[in-house]
C-alpha cells in the first residue's frame, strides 16, 4: 500500500466533481457523486504521465491551447488492445481538470512534474534521429512528423532530425560524429535501419573501450545510448518481438517515457573478423535459400510486391526450395539448462524473470546503466571450452535466434520461448527430412502448434555457435546427387576434435532424426516434381537478420545485453486487461494499477 502522499484535493472534469489523488508513484482521479459515493476511478503510473500543461491543451490532430488560469491538462498513456497482435496498443490519453483556484492548479502542475523527474530517470531530453524515406512504402517523413513529433514536442524532447540520402549513412554517422549531449538515437524505418543503428552504436562503443571487435573472445562493452525504433518499414520484426505491435504512436510513447529493454546480441564472425551483429535470426540452409531467391527476383522490380504475384512466387519458392538439404557440422555451447529451456512453455513477456534473473548474474552490482559487464565474465573462456557440443549431418535448416523472431505472420516466432535478454541463443537444428514433413514443420510457426515437437527437429538453448562444412563434402556431393545414402567415416567413427568437444551421438542418441536404426545419418528419398528436379547446390548461404552473409564457415556468440532499446518487452494483454486503467468501484483495490 502506498504511503508517500503528495497532493490529494477536489477536481472537476467538466462539471463533475473528482477527488484527485497523487501518491509517489500514482496519480489517479475519481468520479465522486453527489452523495460523495465514489464512481469511476482511473489510475495512472506517474512514470506513464507523458506530460503536464497549463490550461486546455490540444495535441492531436493539431495543436491548440487556450491559457486559463485555474486549468491544466495531464496527457498520459492510455492502453488499448491491439486487435489480433499479441501486444497493447498505446495511445495518448488526455484529461482536463479545472481548479478552485490559480494557486492549487499551480501545486498541482509544480508536484505533478516533480513527480514525473523522480520516477521517470530515464526520459530522454535529447535525441538523434534518422528517417529513411524509402523504407517500407516510403511514408517514413509522414510519420515521423504527424505522428510521432508532436508527442516529443509535448514530452519536452528535442530532437536533432537527419533525412538519411543513402544506405549506411546512420551507421557511418554513429561511427564518426559527435554523439555528447544525446540520450538516445532513433530511427524511423525498419529492420534494415535498426540493424544500421545496431552496427554504428556497438562499433562507436568498442572503439572508444579500445576493444576489438574482431575478436570473439572479448567482452564487448555495452552500448551507453538506448534505441528508439519508430517502424515505417515493410519488415519490423524487432520492433514487433521487443514491443507486440508494429505502430508508431505506441513506439514513440515508448520512447518518452523512457522504458528500457536490454537485448542480447549475437557477432558473427569468420576466420577471426566480425562479419554482422545480429539480433533476429542467423539462419543456414532453408532461411538462405529462401532470401537468396528473393534477392533474384528484385529485377521485377515493384511487381514483386503485387500480393499476387507474390503468394504464387511465394508458394512456388517454399515448394522448391523444401526438397534441399546441406551437409555441416555444427558445434555449440550450451546454456545453463538450470536457468531456462526452449521447450519450457514460458513467453518472455514484459517484466521477464528469466532476464531479470540474468541482468542479476551479467551485471551483479549494476545500476541502470554505468559498467555493466562483470570482468568475470567470459562466456568464451577456457573453461567453457570443454563444454562444446558437436554434431554432423545433413540439415534442412540451422538458425539461431536470439529472440523468439515473432511477427504478424507467425505470432509465437520461430522460438516462441525464446528470451530478449538472458545472454542466451536458441539453435534450431532440422534436419534432413521428407519435404511434406518439412513443410509441416514450417506451417507449424503460423499456429500455435508447437514445432520442436516433430522427430526431425532439436533446439538448443545456447551461448554460441559453430558451423563448417564437412572435409569431404565432395564426395557427398556427388552421392546426393546419385540419391544415396551418406554416412560418413567420422559419423561411424564418432566425431571428437582435436580440443576435445563431446561426440555428437551420444547427445543425439535417443533422436532418430536424419538418421537410420543403424545410427547412419540417411537422406531423405528426394521428392521429384517439375520443379525442383534439378541438383540442388551443395552449399546453402546464411541470412543474417535478411542480409547474405559471403562466408559459409561462421562462428556466433551471444553478447548479453549489449544494447538497451526504448522498450519493455511484450506486455500481457490478459492481466493488463484484468488491472484495467478504468477501474470501477468494485475493482478498486487492484494493486498493478
Ligand atoms: N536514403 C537511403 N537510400 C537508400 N537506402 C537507404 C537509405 N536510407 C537507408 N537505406 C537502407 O535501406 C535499407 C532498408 O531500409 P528499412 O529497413 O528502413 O526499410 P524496409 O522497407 O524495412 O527494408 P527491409 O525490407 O530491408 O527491412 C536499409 O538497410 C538501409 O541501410
Amino acid at each position: 500500500m502506498e504511503t508517500d502522499l503528495c497532493l490529494e484535493s477536489s477536481l472537476w472534469v467538466g462539471n463533475k466533481r473528482h477527488r484527485a489523488v497523487l501518491t509517489g508513484w500514482h496519480f489517479k482521479w475519481t468520479e465522486v457523486d453527489k452523495k460523495n459515493r465514489d464512481k469511476k476511478t482511473v489510475s495512472v503510473p506517474v512514470s506513464e504521465v507523458v506530460g503536464v500543461e497549463e490550461g486546455r491543451v490540444e495535441i492531436l490532430p493539431r495543436k491548440s491551447a487556450e491559457d486559463t488560469d485555474k486549468d491544466f491538462t495531464v496527457f498520459y498513456v492510455k492502453r488499448s488492445s491491439s486487435g489480433g497482435s499479441y501486444g497493447l496498443l498505446w495511445r495518448l490519453g488526455r484529461i482536463q481538470f479545472s481548479c478552485p483556484s490559480r494557486a492549487l492548479r499551480d501545486q498541482w502542475t509544480k508536484q505533478l512534474r516533480t513527480a514525473l523527474k523522480t520516477h521517470s530517470p530515464l526520459r530522454p531530453h535529447k535525441l538523434l534521429v534518422f528517417i529513411n524515406p524509402f523504407g517500407g512504402k516510403g511514408k517514413g517523413r509522414q510519420i515521423y512528423h504527424s505522428l510521432v513529433a508532436p508527442l516529443f514536442e509535448l514530452a519536452g524532447i528535442s530532437c536533432h532530425v537527419i533525412v538519411t540520402e543513402r544506405a549506411n549513412q546512420a551507421r557511418d554517422h554513429l561511427l564518426k560524429k559527435d554523439l555528447a549531449g544525446f540520450d538516445g538515437v532513433v530511427c524511423v524505418g525498419g529492420d534494415g535501419m535498426f540493424s544500421e543503428l545496431l552496427h554504428g552504436l556497438i562499433g562507436r562503443t568498442q572503439q572508444e573501450a579500445g576493444l576489438c571487435e574482431n575478436d570473439p573472445a572479448v567482452t564487448l562493452q555495452p552500448c551507453p545510448l538506448h534505441i528508439g525504433i519508430i517502424p515505417a518499414g515493410s519488415t519490423d520484426c524487432v520492433c514487433y518481438a521487443t514491443v507486440g505491435v508494429v505502430d508508431p504512436v505506441t513506439s514513440a510513447l515508448h520512447i518518452i517515457i523512457g522504458d528500457s529493454q536490454p537485448l542480447d546480441v549475437c557477432s558473427v564472425h569468420h576466420a577471426s573478423a566480425l562479419v554482422r551483429y545480429s539480433v533476429s535470426m542467423v539462419g543456414y540452409g532453408f532461411y538462405g535459400d529462401v532470401l537468396a531467391e528473393s534477392e533474384k527476383h528484385r529485377w521485377m522490380g515493384p511487381l514483386r510486391y503485387d500480393y499476387s504475384v507474390r503468394f504464387v512466387q511465394c508458394f512456388c519458392t517454399v515448394v522448391y526450395l523444401s526438397n534441399r538439404s546441406y551437409a555441416g557440422i555444427v558445434e555449440y555451447l550450451p546454456a545453463d539448462p538450470l536457468f531456462s529451456s526452449p521447450r519450457d512453455k514460458t513467453r518472455c513477456l514484459s517484466g521477464c524473470s528469466v532476464c531479470s534473473r540474468s541482468t542479476e548474474r551479467l551485471f551483479p552490482q549494476s545500476s541502470e546503466s554505468g559498467s555493466l559487464y562483470s570482468s568475470h565474465f567470459s562466456q568464451l573462456s577456457a573453461d567453457s571450452e570443454g563444454e562444446w557440443v558437436s554434431v554432423e549431418g545433413r540439415f534442412r535448416c540451422v538458425s539461431l535466434t536470439c529472440m523468439s523472431s515473432s511477427c504478424a505472420r507467425s505470432p509465437l516466432g520461430l522460438s516462441p520461448s525464446a528470451h530478449l535478454a538472458d545472454g542466451t541463443g536458441d539453435l534450431i537444428l532440422v534436419w534432413d527430412t521428407h519435404p511434406l514433413a518439412f513443410l509441416k514443420f514450417l506451417h507449424r510457426h503460423t499456429s500455435t502448434q508447437d514445432q520442436f515437437d516433430l522427430p526431425f527437429v532439436e533446439v538448443h538453448r545456447v551461448k554460441a555457435v559453430r558451423f563448417s562444412l564437412p572435409k569431404n563434402r565432395d564426395e557427398e556431393g556427388q552421392e546426393e546427387a546419385r540419391g544415396a545414402s551418406v554416412g560418413t567415416d567420422e559419423e561411424e567413427r564418432g566425431y571428437v576434435d582435436a580440443i576435445g568437444r563431446v561426440d555428437s551421438q551420444q547427445h543425439l542418441a535417443d533422436g532418430t532424426a536424419g538418421r537410420d536404426q543403424t545410427g547412419k545419418q540417411k537422406t531423405a528419398a528426394p521428392f521429384l516434381c517439375g520443379l525442383c528436379c534439378r541438383k540442388p547446390p551443395s552449399e546453402s548461404v546464411w541470412n543474417c537478420d535478411g542480409e547474405i552473409l559471403p562466408f559459409t564457415e561462421i562462428l556466433c556468440r551471444i553478447h548479453g545485453q549489449l544494447v538497451r532499446l526504448y522498450a519493455r518487452g511484450i506486455e500481457d494483454g490478459a492481466a493488463i486487461d484484468s488491472c484495467s486503467q478504468e477501474i470501477d468501484e468494485s475493482t478498486a483495490r487492484c494493486s498493478r494499477y
